[in-house]
């Protein structure tokens, strides 16, 4: 355990002199400091409490959570304190910068196979740590991984966080979202049971896909699609015919094709899968149209991309994940079978077998990644301690990898170059900088320019216009299309972390009408009791979602043959495999054998209503003979 935080720093902003802006959240930015009585550098996160609508105390003892917490892996404030209208949380500098920079400007595919089971290795003992005493993190994603000047990987955000989360009911209202929730677990955007640890579970998985791809799925759509897509779609996953340099573990190929699991198990999966989309709490058709009026109304979208993307890219992406709905399904029960104890120790159980895939000492892999700076060495770092003498290790596929890189030349003009040429590259091939490569003072940053770096600047305009929905959405462009969407501020219902739920331009939802699939298909806030009729016009409307997905995939693969150089776009979106067709099909079997089932079983209730009136109408006879036999009786 570190013990960083027993030296006392102070709680007034007098003793911090403020440097860059290193970061930047929905109603905080993040800031390098020195704090002048310690002469250690630090991060001060600086919340805006006027844009957070929890109450002080609430946002306080939330603060004071965060600094209870003591474990390598989780990013522990020094201090915190209030200036003004602003809340300041000290935290040690983590001079690696966060994975998701990392991976913009050097590895903006992806990193490798071993980093990221570096990285999600010391994510997970976070997330044990924090869910074994009983917190939740809710709000993991590469941007919150952030790795010290010694290649130390930390969760951040934790409390922090969670102090931006409100609890109260969503309001029945057609709501905006600011933001992105690409990281969102459905149960999450639901808001209709509540959730648990788990949905730090699913944000895990998203990040996992965020590391392996470079970005996290459906994040170049507005958040209104991101939403619908998550509630929408099973959950997304790695295909392993497009992610084929990624290695298919016993575990997944389990999980893909839920070999071994118990008939029983599969049915309760199955129902665990209708009741969460019967259960959904949106309007399907609001959402519809508020995705569609985004896409064409904040620019982001051009009108054609939009048609590329809803005839090609959702298609290919729905028939992907079709194709995962047997892993996500099975993945699912497991989790909703067991306790949160359970589901912890499996975890740590996994760790055993797993361990065999990771790097025998991880933390080498990253540092292949960055460069350690000697002045922001922390001697007292475990992590430092087990790796910083040994020699790194590759497997051979990625020193082959590193050759390639060690050919290209060090140069420090050369932004891109500079920022993904690894330590030990530096070292072997030109002289070893004196600080990282990744680190801010030598990264092209997006929140850093250095003035006359024209370079710079372009470089980061570009990223800055890239994916402009995805990763975290800057304060900037968040108020940009708050703006657009929100006439005004006093429309905001709720805030969740990065996500702002709006009833701007709403008219209270009027109960649906029965004839309406879409409302019945989105269900109502409250819970409904699992009937047969409740669940048959969702599966219709499932099932003609089906087939217009199905047309939609076999006129793109029509085109997709006719047309040359559309092949790679098409692999991006996720599909092209005929294989999923068929796990269409047969999905689609599967639900139309499920309907004709409750329709068999409807059916044999409405006899059963039919005997019990019949015998009802005797026994009512009989009552009534008996009832006049006892009049005569008495008469006589
Ligand atoms: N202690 C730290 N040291 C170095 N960089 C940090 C530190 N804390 C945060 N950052 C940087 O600041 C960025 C933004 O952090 P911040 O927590 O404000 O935003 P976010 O998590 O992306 O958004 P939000 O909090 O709104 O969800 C991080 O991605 C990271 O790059």
């Amino acid at each position: 355990m570190e013990h960083e935080s027993e030296k006392r720093f102070p709680a007034c902003p007098k003793d911090y002199e403020l440097y860059e802006e290193i970061g930047e959240g929905v109603s905080a930015t993040v800031r390098r400091a020195l704090c002048i009585p310690l002469n250690e550098i630090v991060a001060i996160k600086i919340l805006d409490l006027e844009k957070c609508n929890n109450d002080l105390d609430g946002i306080r003892r939330e603060v004071q959570t965060m600094s209870l917490i003591d474990h390598p892996n989780v990013l522990r404030a020094h201090c915190s304190f209030t200036s003004g209208h602003d809340l300041w949380v000290v935290m040690p500098y983590m001079a690696g910068g966060s994975a998701l920079h990392i991976m913009k400007f050097a590895y903006p595919e992806g990193f490798e196979e071993l980093v990221i089971a570096t990285l999600l290795r010391e994510v997970l003992k976070a997330l044990v740590y924090l869910h074994s005493h009983g917190h939740i993190h809710r709000d993991v994603k590469a941007g919150n991984i952030l790795i010290d000047g010694n290649g130390a990987v930390k969760l951040a955000d934790f409390g922090v966080s969670a102090c931006m989360f409100d609890t109260g009911d969503r309001q029945r209202s057609r709501n905006t979202f600011v933001g992105t929730p690409c990281w969102m677990a459905p149960e999450v955007m639901q808001q209709l049971h509540g959730y648990d640890f788990k949905a730090d579970i699913w944000s895990f998985g998203i990040t996992a896909l965020e590391l392996a791809h470079g970005h996290a799925p459906f994040s170049k759509y507005p958040p209104m699609k991101v939403l619908l897509m998550t509630l929408q779609n099973a959950p997304p996953g790695l295909d392993y015919e497009r992610d084929k340099r990624f290695s298919k573990s016993k575990e997944a190929d389990f999980l893909l094709h839920n070999k071994g699991l118990p008939g029983e198990k599969e049915q309760l999966s199955q129902r665990e899968y209708i009741r969460g989309i019967s259960g959904w709490n949106f309007n399907l058709e609001d959402l519809k149209a508020q995705a569609a009026r985004l896409e064409t109304s904040d620019g982001a979208l051009p009108s054609e991309e939009v048609d590329n993307i809803s005839n090609t890219k959702d298609a290919f992406d729905e028939a992907d994940i079709q194709q995962q709905i047997r892993s996500s399904e099975s993945v699912n029960n497991s989790s909703s079978a067991t306790s949160p104890e359970v589901d912890i120790q499996d975890i740590q159980e996994l760790e055993g077998p797993f361990a065999s895939a990771f790097a025998s000492r991880p933390l080498e892999a990253l540092k292949s990644c960055f460069d350690v700076c000697d002045d922001e060495t922390d001697a007292n770092s475990p992590i430092l301690k087990a790796h910083l003498n040994s020699e790194s290790r590759f497997p051979s596929e990625q020193s082959s990898q590193l050759g390639d890189l060690r050919a290209a030349k060090c140069n420090g003009d050369n932004l891109e170059r500079s920022v993904s040429v690894p330590t030990n590259i530096s070292v072997l091939g030109c002289q070893k900088f004196s600080s990282g490569s990744l680190l801010p003072e030598h990264v092209l940053s997006p929140y850093r320019r250095t003035s006359g770096d024209t370079e710079r600047d372009e470089l980061h305009r570009k990223h800055h216009n890239e994916r402009n929905h995805s990763g975290p959405l800057s304060f900037r462009q968040m108020r940009d299309a708050q703006a657009q969407q929100e006439p005004s501020e006093e429309k905001v219902v709720q805030r969740r972390g990065r996500f702002k739920v709006t009833s701007s331009d709403v008219t209270p939802k009027v109960a649906s009408t029965a004839n309406s699939k879409a409302d019945q298909f989105s269900g109502t806030p409250t819970r409904r009791t699992l009937n047969g009729p409740a669940l048959l016009p969702p599966l219709q409307f499932l099932l003609q979602q089906n087939a217009m997905q199905r047309e939609q995939l076999l006129k793109l693969m029509a085109c997709v043959e006719q047309t040359s150089g559309f092949h790679s776009e098409v692999s991006d979106a996720g599909t092209s495999d005929s294989s999923q067709l068929c796990q269409a099909s047969s999905r689609e079997k599967e639900l139309q054998a499920y309907v004709a089932h409750l329709e068999q079983g409807i059916m044999e209730l409405a006899q059963e209503v039919q005997k019990l009136k019949t015998k009802n109408t005797q026994l009512e006879r009989q009552i009534n003979a008996l009832t006049s036999k006892e009049d005569r009786v008495r008469r006589r």
